[in-house]
Order: structure tokens, then C-alpha cells, then sequence
């Protein structure tokens, strides 16, 4: 696409925007012709929406106030609903950016939520997904890591499991939206870190700015692409694994068919091992690859294609999860080393990376630990075939609420599967997936939710897609 071609309506009109849309706006050029092409195409498509724009104020430099005033009378004059909302938490020493995005994208979420908006929109564009694919492909070069990040940012990511983050302009040059910007008479305002060459992506950004920057962002958008639709491809290859070859036998415990190790591409059992791992030991990112390839290898049997028994039983562990092979199975289940102590239980916090806690309308009456190894031994095991002395050793490392005015020993119910009391529920999440899904994992996060009794995924914001 050239600068001065206009970018594709057909961005918007993909988008189901029935429970309405909050525009991310900043200020910057980027947001403000999002919102400036939203709600063109809102008025002309459908024109009830609820629009909210959102500007989060980080109160990290001294224009941040005065151009958030300046995207709400942007707004006032176009008769859009505008919320400022500032970033008043302690701000941290390191990690500064990565926070800053952190406490942007739970200020939106919230933001949505008390509208009832189930959708956010950001102004991402084709220059940010070329300098993040560039970016990563550095980093990756370097770890040797699985290449999945060269995919750049996803068209939408679900965010918290409950709201879609969706970037419409993912294809669009930010040159293209300027000149939209010109010719409306709009302004907007420039922010100085991108130009901070101490930063990295300013550093490539400035490098893109040259004579051959237009083919490196075109080559970088087609590896991109090709990336998704290869990490696309995974996913699915990975679930069709996980549904083919494994089982929950009992609460916290995953069992997986010793062909499941023979039975696929190498590439798609263990990208479908890392997410099971991470899913049971409770951990935001899959483990390393090659100590995974590693452990597959051990999972595999002893005569390839002769004999789905494994050739000898070991425990292993990796990613807190415990990995159990013997001729039954092999089974997972969260170590029960360094488990969370007994706590309050928090409303709508994870806990031990692994459950979500709803509390309803009682938050601070209840308090919340693993059942522990006397618990699990107290518990009758149903005859399943499953080792009763795994499935206690499971069991020790699920949750339990109590409340606050009893004794652990009558606890109001065993936390493990759904609602324990009405209005009260410890859900199992997809560890690696409950605070962001990219939409290019849908396959194996639904997989793996379905699994493990997790809440179903929402539908995609995309119009006639379903979510896997
Ligand atoms: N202060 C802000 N208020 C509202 N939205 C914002 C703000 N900053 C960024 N955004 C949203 O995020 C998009 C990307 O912004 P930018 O590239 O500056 O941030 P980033 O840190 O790279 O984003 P991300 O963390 O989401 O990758 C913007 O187009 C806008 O939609």
C-alpha cells in the first residue's frame, strides 16, 4: 500500500461491534484517525453503537494532561463519549514501559466493563507490527526460541479472557493515516520517546525511516504473515493432539495416552506439551523449548511405532508441573513445591496462576489454600483406573475455600471444579493464555479450557468467526 491510498474500509466492517467499542486513544496520530475512521463508519453503518474513548493519563511526562484535554475536545466537537482515566499507581523503577502498558490495557478493560462493552480498539498500525516482527526477530536470532513471536501482534488478543482487544489498522501505514489526518485539518501529538533512541523500537523505527525502509517494513510484513498462518497451523495441529490423546482424570490431574508422543508432527506435541505444563503448573509463559523437545524424547516409547508403553518410568518436572510416566499414563499435575499459603481469598484473582476466584457479594469472608497432602488422603477417590496415589497427589495441591470463621477442617466445600457455593467458584484458566490470548492460539487455549473445565472463550470480535 502506498501513503497516499486510503486504507481498507473493509477494517472496520469485519468487526462485530454489537456490545459496542472503547477507541484507545492517546492522542498521537495513529489513535486519532482510529477514531476518526471508527466513527465515520459507525455513523454510516450503524450509527446506536456505544462509542467510548478512552485516554489513559500515565502521568509520566508533563504534556500527558494537557493532550489527553486535547483528545477530549477532539471528542466534544464530534459528539463522542470521552473518559480520562490516570495511571495513579506506584510506578516502577525498571520495567517501566511494560508496566505502563500493563496498568493501560487493565484501565481500558475496566473502563469497558462498567459500560458493558465487551470490545476495545486499538491504533496499532503496519509500521508498529513491522518494527515489532524486526524486533523479535533479533531476539529470536538469539535465544533460538520457537519463532511463534515472529507472527508480530495478532489482529485481536482477548484480554483477561473477557474482552477482545482488536487492531483494525494492523495493515495500514501510519504515513497513510497522517495524510487522512492533513486532509480533515486534524492535529495530533507527537510523543518524544518514540523518538528516543536510548529505546529500542525508536532505534529501528529511525532505521525504517531510509531509502530501503519501505521494503524492509513490506518484507517484514510478509514474514509476518507467514509466521501467523504457520503458528495458526501449530495451534490446531496441537489440539487435534490434545483432544486425540488426553483426559483429566481428576481434578488438577492431566493424563496423556503414551502415543500421544509418536502420534503427531514432533513440532505440534511439543508445542501442545508446553501449553499442557504451563497450563497445570499455573505459569504465564511456556517453557523453554528445547528443555520441552527434551522431555518429549523421554516420553517417547522405546521401539518407535511398535509399542505405545513407554520404555521406562520417570518423574520429571518442568514449569512447576510434575510429569509422571509410567505404563498407565503420563500424567501431570502442579508440583507441590512452593504452593501459595492459606490467604484471603481476593474476588476475580488468580489464584496460584491456575483458578480465578468469584466471590460474589461476600469478598474478605473466605480464605483460600491447597488442600494439602492430610486433606487429600481424607478424600475417597472414585476407581477409575487412574492411580488413587495420583490422583491424591493432585488433589493435595487444589484449592479449598473456607470461611474466615471456621477451621480448615470444615471447610465449606472443596474448591475444584465450579461454583462450591452459589455465587462462590475457583475455575480452573489456561495459565499461558488467561491474561492475554493472541487470536492465533485460539485453538489449543479453547482446547485446553475444554480440558480442564475452564470457562468457554467468548466469541472472536471478528463477524462470523467462532472462537475454537
Ligand atoms: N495513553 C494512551 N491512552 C489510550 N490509548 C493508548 C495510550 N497509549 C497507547 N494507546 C493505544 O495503544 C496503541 C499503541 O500505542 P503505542 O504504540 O504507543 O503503545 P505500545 O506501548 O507500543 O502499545 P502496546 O503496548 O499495546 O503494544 C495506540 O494506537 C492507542 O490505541
Amino acid at each position: 500500500m502506498t501513503p497516499e491510498t486510503e486504507p481498507d474500509r473493509s477494517v472496520f466492517s469485519q468487526i462485530d461491534f454489537t456490545s459496542g467499542a472503547v477507541a484507545a486513544v492517546s492522542g498521537g496520530s495513529d489513535s486519532t484517525a482510529l477514531l476518526l475512521l471508527l466513527k465515520d463508519h459507525l455513523d454510516r453503518s450503524a450509527p446506536a453503537t456505544k462509542l467510548l474513548a478512552v485516554t489513559i493519563d500515565h502521568g509520566l511526562r508533563p504534556g500527558a494532561a494537557a493532550e489527553a484535554q486535547a483528545v477530549a475536545r477532539f471528542c466534544a466537537g464530534r459528539g463522542i463519549a470521552h473518559r480520562i482515566l490516570v495511571w495513579s499507581g506506584r510506578k516502577p523503577s525498571t520495567g517501566l514501559p511494560a508496566a505502563a502498558r500493563e496498568a493501560r490495557y487493565r484501565l481500558l478493560a475496566e473502563a469497558a466493563q462498567a459500560e458493558g462493552i465487551g470490545l476495545i480498539l486499538t491504533g496499532h498500525t503496519a509500521d508498529d507490527q513491522a518494527e515489532t516482527v524486526l524486533m523479535r526477530q533479533a531476539r529470536s536470532h538469539r535465544a533460538r526460541d520457537d519463532g511463534r513471536g515472529l507472527a508480530g501482534m495478532a489482529p485481536a488478543t482477548l484480554y483477561d479472557w473477557r474482552i477482545w482487544i482488536a487492531r483494525p489498522l494492523l495493515g495500514t501505514r501510519r504515513a497513510v493515516l497522517r495524510e487522512i489526518l492533513r486532509r480533515a485539518n486534524v492535529g495530533w501529538a507527537e510523543d518524544p520517546t518514540n523518538e528516543d533512541e536510548a529505546f529500542e523500537r525508536p532505534r529501528i523505527r529511525a532505521a525504517l525511516a531510509d531509502r530501503n525502509g519501505a521494503q524492509r517494513v513490506e518484507d517484514a510484513l510478509a514474514l509476518a504473515a507467514r509466521a501467523a498462518v504457520e503458528r495458526e497451523q501449530l495451534g490446531h495441529r496441537a489440539a487435534a493432539l490434545i483432544r486425540g490423546f488426553a483426559g483429566r482424570p481428576a481434578a488438577g490431574l492431566v493424563r496423556l495416552d503414551p502415543g500421544f508422543a509418536t502420534a503427531g508432527d514432533e513440532a505440534a506435541a511439543v508445542y501442545a506439551l508446553r501449553v499442557l505444563l504451563a497450563t497445570v503448573g499455573g505459569v504465564a509463559f511456556l517453557p523453554d523449548q528445547a528443555r520441552s523437545e527434551a522431555l518429549l524424547n523421554r516420553l517417547r516409547p522405546g521401539r518407535p511405532g511398535t509399542t505405545v508403553f513407554l520404555a521406562a518410568s520417570f518423574c520429571a518436572t518442568l514449569s512447576r508441573t510434575v510429569v509422571d510416566a509410567r505404563r498407565a499414563g503420563i500424567f501431570l499435575r502442579r508440583e507441590t513445591r512452593n504452593l501459595t499459603p492459606a490467604a484471603p481469598a481476593v474476588d476475580n484473582a488468580l489464584w496460584d496462576g491456575r483458578r480465578r476466584i468469584t466471590l460474589g457479594d461476600k469478598p474478605g469472608a473466605f480464605l483460600i489454600a491447597p488442600l494439602g497432602a492430610a486433606g487429600a488422603a481424607r478424600q475417597a477417590i472414585a476407581g477409575n483406573g487412574t492411580p488413587p496415589s495420583l490422583v491424591r497427589a493432585a488433589l493435595a495441591a487444589e484449592p479449598v475455600l473456607w470461611r474466615a470463621s471456621e477451621r480448615p477442617g470444615e471447610c465449606s466445600g472443596s474448591a475444584q471444579d465450579g461454583p462450591v457455593l452459589p455465587g462462590r467458584a475457583v475455575r480452573p484458566v489456561v495459565a499461558p493464555f488467561a491474561r492475554l490470548l493472541p487470536s492465533f492460539d485460539l485453538a489449543p487455549a479453547g482446547t485446553v479450557a475444554a480440558l480442564i473445565g475452564a470457562p468457554r472463550l467468548p466469541a472472536t470480535p471478528f463477524a462470523g468467526h467462532t472462537a475454537g
